[in-house]
C-alpha cells in the first residue's frame, strides 16, 4: 500500500519540490502550510508520516506534536529545522518526534531517516519508471535537486525514451532548440547508465580552437607542438568507462570529424606527438541545435559520423510545447533562486503566472530560469509581480497580463488549485480569487480532484 506523508512548511515552493521529489520515490503526498491546515489533514486521517518545518505562520511545530499527543495520532514526525534553531528539534524529540533533518535538506538523508521511520526496505517500488543505477560520487543523489521532470505529454515522452536508451550503449543524439536542456538530457542518460559510476566528460565543440582540436579530444605530449609545456590527457581517455559528451557538435571542423570518426570506429585513440595507441571504451552522447542533416546535404558535416554519432535521437520539446508545464519549472527555478540568493520569496501573483504561461519562451528553460532569477532578484514583497518581470515577457503577446492564474490545461490543473489552497492557507474563497475563478467552480473542481 502507499504510504502517506504530509508536509508542513509553509514554503510553498520548498514545499512543491518536496512532494515532486517525493511522489516520484513511490509516496503518496499532501502539503498544509499552517499547524491548522495540518490539524486538518491529520484529523482527516491516511497519513502514516508528518514532514514539519519548526516555524510555521500561526503555531510551531511543537505546538503540532502537542496537539497531535492529545489528539491521539500516532503517525511518526520528522522536524525540519534550521541549524540555528538545532535547540528545537531536541524540545521536539522529548515530545515525540521521531526524527529531525537540519536545513537545508539533504534529500537522500531526508529519504534514509523516512524509510527508518515508516520501516519500509531502501528501494520501495517506485511509480516512475525511473530505476536508480549505481551513482557516481557527487552526482546527484547526494546533491540536492538540480532538475524537474515536466509532466505533459511531450515531457513524460521524452523522459520515456531517455529510459529507455540509457542502459544501452547506443550512440544518441540529442536535437533542440537553445536552452532546452540538452545538457542536462546528456548527464541524466550517463547517471541512468551502467556506467554511471564512471566520469561524464563534457566538450563544447563550439569553444575549441580548431587546430587545438586533436589534442582537446585525444590529448598530446610534452613538447608535440609550440605550447605544448606538458603531456595532455584529451577527453577520450579521460571518459574511458564513461560517457563523452560532446556539445554543439555540429561545429567541429571537417578534419576533426573525420578523427574522429577513425577514434570511434577504432576504439583506440593516439595523443598528438606519440606513437602509442590507447583502447578508449566511451559511451558518445552528442547534441546540436542544428539541423545536421542539412549540413550534411551542404556538405559541413559528414555523413558517416552522422550515422555513428546517431544510433538513437532524442528530439527535445521547446518549452511552448511544454506550456502546462511552466508552473511546475518556474517554482522550481524560483526555489533555486530563493536559495541561491538567500530570498524568501513565497510565489508569483496572478498576472505574473498568467504572464509566464501565455509567453512563447523562444530561449526556452535557461530564459525562463533567467526570468525568475532576475525578478527573484528584484522581488521587493513576498509575490514575484510583473513589475519585477523582463519587459519582453509581459509585452508578450497572448493573454493579457491582468488575466488570473491560468486553468486551461487539466495536466497542470490540480497542481495550480493545491498550490493556490496551500498559498491560501486552505481558505477557498481566497484560493479562489488566486485561481481567478469563482467559489463555485473551485469546489466542482476540487470535487473533480478528490481534493479535500
Ligand atoms: N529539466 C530541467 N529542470 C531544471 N532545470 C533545467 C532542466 N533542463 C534544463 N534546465 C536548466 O536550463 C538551463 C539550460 O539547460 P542546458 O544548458 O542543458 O540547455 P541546452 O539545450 O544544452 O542549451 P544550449 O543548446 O544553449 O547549450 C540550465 O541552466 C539548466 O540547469
Amino acid at each position: 500500500m502507499e504510504e502517506r506523508i504530509l508536509i508542513v512548511d509553509d514554503d510553498i515552493t520548498f514545499a512543491l519540490m518536496l512532494r515532486t521529489w517525493l511522489s516520484k520515490r513511490g509516496f503518496g503526498v499532501g502539503t498544509a502550510s499552517s499547524v491548522a491546515a495540518a490539524r486538518t489533514a491529520l484529523e482527516a486521517g491516511g497519513f502514516s508520516l508528518v514532514l514539519s518545518d519548526m516555524r510555521l505562520p500561526d503555531e510551531d511545530g511543537i505546538a503540532l506534536l502537542q496537539w497531535m499527543a492529545g489528539a491521539g495520532v500516532a503517525a511518526p514526525v520528522i522536524v525540519m529545522t534550521s541549524y540555528a534553531e538545532i535547540q528545537n528539534a531536541v524540545r521536539c524529540m522529548k515530545l515525540g518526534a521521531r526524527d529531525y533533518v537540519a536545513k537545508p535538506v539533504n534529500p537522500d538523508e531526508l529519504l534514509k531517516k523516512i524509510r527508518e521511520a515508516l520501516d519500509v526496505p531502501a528501494a520501495p517500488a517506485a511509480k516512475s519508471a525511473s530505476k536508480p543505477a549505481p551513482r557516481a560520487a557527487g552526482s546527484f543523489s547526494e546533491q540536492p535537486l538540480n532538475y524537474i521532470e515536466g509532466r505533459s505529454d511531450a515531457a513524460r515522452q521524452l523522459y520515456e525514451h531517455i529510459r529507455l536508451v540509457a542502459p544501452t550503449n547506443m550512440s544518441v543524439l540529442v536535437n533542440g532548440a537553445s536552452g532546452t536542456g540538452k545538457e542536462h538530457v546528456a548527464q541524466l542518460i550517463h547517471r541512468e547508465s551502467k556506467r554511471a559510476g564512471k566520469p561524464f566528460v563534457a566538450v563544447d565543440c563550439g569553444a575549441i580552437p580548431r587546430d587545438l582540436a586533436a589534442s582537446e579530444f585525444f590529448g598530446h605530449v610534452k613538447g608535440a607542438f609550440t605550447g605544448a609545456l606538458a603531456d595532455k590527457t584529451g577527453a577520450f581517455e579521460a571518459a574511458d568507462g564513461g560517457t563523452l559528451f560532446l556539445d554543439e557538435v555540429g561545429n567541429l571542423g571537417y578534419e576533426t570529424q573525420v578523427q574522429l570518426l577513425r577514434a570511434l570506429q577504432e576504439r583506440r585513440i593516439r595523443p598528438v606527438g606519440s606513437n602509442r595507441e590507447i583502447p578508449v571504451d566511451i559511451r558518445l552522447v552528442a547534441a546540436t541545435n542544428e539541423d545536421l542533416e542539412a549540413a550534411i546535404a551542404r556538405g559541413t558535416f559528414r555523413a558517416d559520423l552522422y550515422h555513428r554519432i546517431n544510433s538513437f535521437t532524442l528530439r527535445m520539446p521547446c518549452l511552448r510545447q511544454m506550456r502546462g508545464d511552466i508552473p511546475l519549472f518556474a517554482d522550481f527555478f524560483l526555489d533555486q533562486a530563493n536559495r541561491e540568493l538567500d530570498k524568501r520569496i513565497v510565489g508569483f501573483d496572478a498576472a505574473v503566472a498568467a504572464a509566464l504561461a501565455a509567453y512563447d519562451w523562444p530561449g526556452n528553460l535557461r530564459q525562463l530560469k533567467n526570468a525568475v532569477m532576475s525578478a527573484t532578484l528584484l522581488a521587493a514583497g513576498e509575490y514575484i509581480t510583473c513589475r519585477d518581470l523582463p519587459a519582453e515577457v509581459t509585452g508578450g503577446p497572448a493573454e493579457p497580463a491582468e488575466a488570473p492564474l491560468s486553468l486551461r490545461d487539466p495536466a497542470s490543473e490540480e497542481e495550480q488549485i493545491r498550490r493556490a489552497l496551500a498559498t491560501a492557507g486552505g481558505n477557498k474563497s481566497q484560493a479562489a480569487k488566486l485561481l481567478g475563478i469563482d467559489r463555485k467552480t473551485l469546489y466542482n473542481k476540487l470535487h473533480l480532484y478528490g481534493i479535500e
